[in-house]
């Protein structure tokens, strides 16, 4: 579990996290949606360290991330997975050294026990006989795979992704979802995703936090977002005809 207690983060005095707290449960779907320059991505790596709030507090599993010490911050780090925006894979690597990086820099396991480890992962996300090709060898749905192997290879308790489903097509999108929220029930891992995705937001958003300038304007379920009146909600993800007629079919589903 991550508690985030009213983080905030300015820059260049300009303030751009404004007293945010909320917090993400332990084998669920975390999303954080809201409008371009809302602060989703300052948020995220203000979770993850690569920015550090003026204020606030940020908690995982109980441990606040201030009072550790250097040596606990880096013991944190190897718990953390990440999948970046576009995968950010070494194009000089094959698809085995990409996933086997993580644990060859943070781990004292033996060849043989990476080997094992890099097999059962890549046959997790369903890479079987891809070992040996280069990433510009695979397609963009195998490079997203590759990275959700990488980030997990330590068996993190806490996975971060940075829109997932950026240049996937829809039916790829899905896959990579359905992926990440399985991975995220069976190993029990806090996952937090910040998307653009509204799909994703019905499929996999069990629990969806929206910024709107700098502050948590709604939080809720995939659930919850279908029948609140929240107007921002409403105006920002019900901004297509499509998704106003889902929400409309829902919404009667739910009277009759
Ligand atoms: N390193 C930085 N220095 C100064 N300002 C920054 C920095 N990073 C982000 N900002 C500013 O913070 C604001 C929020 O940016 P952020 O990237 O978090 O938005 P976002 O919600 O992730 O947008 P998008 O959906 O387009 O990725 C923007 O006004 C941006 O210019």
């Amino acid at each position: 579990m991550i508690e985030v207690k009213n983080i905030r983060k300015s820059f260049d005095g300009v303030e751009i996290l404004k007293g945010i707290s909320t917090t993400f449960e332990k084998g669920k779907t975390n999303l954080i949606i809201g409008q371009s320059g809302s602060g989703k991505t300052v948020f995220l790596k203000s979770l993850i360290g690569l920015f550090t709030p003026e204020e606030g507090d940020i908690l995982f599993d109980g441990k606040n991330y201030k009072d550790l010490s250097d040596e606990e911050k880096r013991d944190l780090r190897t718990e953390i997975g990440m999948v970046f925006q576009g995968s950010a894979l070494f194009d000089s690597m094959t698809i085995s050294e990409n996933v086997m990086f993580p644990m060859r820099m943070f781990s004292n396991k033996s060849k043989s026990e990476m080997q094992d480890r890099v097999d059962f992962v890549l046959n997790r996300v369903n890479l079987v006989d891809a070992h040996h090709k280069y990433p510009a060898e695979a397609s963009g749905g195998m490079q997203k795979r590759v990275a959700i192997a990488r980030a997990i290879v330590m068996n993190p308790k806490y996975l971060f992704c940075d829109e997932p489903n950026s240049g996937l097509d829809p039916k790829t999108a899905i896959v990579i979802d359905n992926l990440i929220q399985e991975i995220t029930d069976e190993y029990n891992i806090t996952t937090v995703i910040n998307t653009h995705d509204m799909n994703s937001v019905m499929e996999i958003g069990e629990k969806i936090l929206f910024l709107q300038n700098g502050v948590k304007a709604w939080e809720g379920t995939n659930k919850e977002i279908f029948v609140t009146e929240n107007k921002a909600v409403t105006d920002f993800v019900y901004s297509s005809d499509l998704f106003k007629k889902i929400r409309e079919v829902y919404l009667k589903e739910l009277e009759g």
